[in-house]
């Protein structure tokens, strides 16, 4: 696993994922990518849509996956995950509409929905690099802790601690927090090619501690990427608060030279 710790982390993120983009324009490849929700990514999104509007990349050969929508609210609804997409990314960027997939937590069938969504990636040869979020208690996309580290895309019941936290969008009322979610699983995520999760916040230093230092288990998914043979984790320096001060410099060192943003930015121009 890597770790890059730097408070510039959404510029590194953004200029890790035009790096793979325009590695695969250049070859004439498609690029598929998986895509988060939540405050953490919004400024990687920013920082991506910058990029774009400088020219250095483009997205039309870009293939996209939500990981998760809630059930039950209309897609127009300003806190469902299709208007977060589209308000914070895809109206700002040269992506085709028909390259961006989001799960439908309204289609009458949730289970088939689910299904159908794991053969869409296959059939687009897989995801190349899943970008992820993390709950402060170790969940990626809405797996949950005691979700098994082998599901598939499914429909997920969110525990209180994400209701309660993601009351923030929904008026702070816990009772307009919808209650389920269709989620690709931890499975899914791991069928990735690469996979890079965002860790910002103190708030969220228990679960990268967990995700670096602790052992595989289900009750913090995140641990999960431990088995992950090109899982790369991006935090800031609050979110470092619980890890060891030694796992905090291996990881400093041995990254020195990948840290310095400008330099990263022109490797990225002259791909
Ligand atoms: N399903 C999303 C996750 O994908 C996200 O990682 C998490 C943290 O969100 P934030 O970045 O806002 O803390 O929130 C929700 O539970």
């Amino acid at each position: 696993m890597r770790l890059i710790i730097s408070d510039r982390m959404s510029e590194w993120a953004a200029l890790y994922v035009a790096k793979k983009i325009k590695k695969a324009t250049k070859k004439e490849q498609k690029f598929v990518l998986g895509l988060p929700t939540g405050g953490t990514p919004l400024k990687m999104y920013e920082n991506l849509i910058k990029l774009y509007k400088e020219g250095l990349i483009s997205f039309k050969n870009v293939y996209t996956f939500n990981m998760d929508e809630y059930v039950g609210i209309p897609e127009e609804h300003p806190e469902s995950y299709h208007t977060f997409m589209y308000k914070n990314f895809f109206n700002h960027i040269d992506i085709p509409k028909e390259n961006i997939h989001i799960l439908n937590g309204n289609a009458p069938d949730l289970i088939k929905e689910c299904e159908e969504y794991e053969e869409k990636m296959k059939k687009l040869g897989g995801i190349d690099l899943f970008i992820g979020g993390v709950g402060s208690d170790g969940h990626i996309a809405f797996n949950e802790p005691g979700s098994s580290l082998s599901s598939r895309t499914r429909i997920k019941t969110l525990n209180k601690d994400t209701q309660i936290a993601n009351s923030r969008f929904f008026d702070n009322d816990i009772d307009k927090v919808p209650k389920t979610a269709l989620t690709v699983g931890v499975g899914t995520i791991l069928d990735s090619k690469e996979v890079l999760i965002l860790v910002s916040g103190y708030n969220k230093a228990l679960a990268l501690q967990q995700g670096v230092e602790g052992s595989v288990n289900h009750m913090w998914t995140i641990t999960a990427l431990q088995t992950h043979k090109t899982a790369i984790i991006v935090c800031d320096e609050d979110a470092t608060a619980e890890l060891k001060v030694k796992t905090v410099k291996y990881f400093k060192e041995l990254e020195e030279e990948n840290l310095d943003i400008e330099k990263f930015k022109s490797v990225v121009q002259n791909i």
